[in-house]
């Protein structure tokens, strides 16, 4: 990585989620998994499920490096009203660990996606 493109894909990455077909499977679970988790699936109690899987994949896609365009809301802005603390945010994270998990997604690979969403907290995290 260099300073220019600090968030420049890691080369493989959209492979290792299984493309396009794979990142929708994880998208699809994931949500899943949101919806009745204790702690933060109330948060989603409103939201409609396919839109979010769609929007989730594409992002997941885009930060892979696969072809395609994230046409969804910026993360602060559908954020912002939300109150989410760094425990949800945590809470969020390992429930997509799961979801990778169960997609058969190596730790390694799934640890480069983490990585990339990471540094989101700034604009997700309103509450600390
Ligand atoms: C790395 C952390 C996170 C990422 C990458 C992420 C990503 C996204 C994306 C891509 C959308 C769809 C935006 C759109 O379609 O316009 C979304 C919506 C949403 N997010 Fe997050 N999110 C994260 C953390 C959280 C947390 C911690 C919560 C609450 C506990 C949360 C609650 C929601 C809700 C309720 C929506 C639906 C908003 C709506 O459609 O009205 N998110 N998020």
């Amino acid at each position: 990585q260099t300073a220019a493109a600090p968030d420049a894909p890691p080369p493989g990455l959209y492979a290792a989620l299984g493309e396009k077909a794979g990142i929708d499977r994880l998208a699809d679970d994931f949500v899943e998994r949101l919806l009745r988790h204790p702690r933060i699936g109330p948060q989603f109690k409103e939201v409609k499920p396919a839109a979010l899987k769609e929007s989730l994949a594409e992002q997941f896609c885009v930060l892979s490096g696969g072809p395609c365009t994230y046409q969804g809301a910026d993360m602060l802005d559908v954020h912002a009203d939300m109150d989410i603390n760094k425990g949800d945010f945590n809470a969020l994270v390992e429930v997509l660990q799961r979801a990778m998990d169960a997609q058969g997604i190596a730790f390694s690979q799934q640890n480069r996606l983490l990585a990339l969403l990471a540094p989101m907290h700034r604009d997700i995290i309103t509450v600390r």
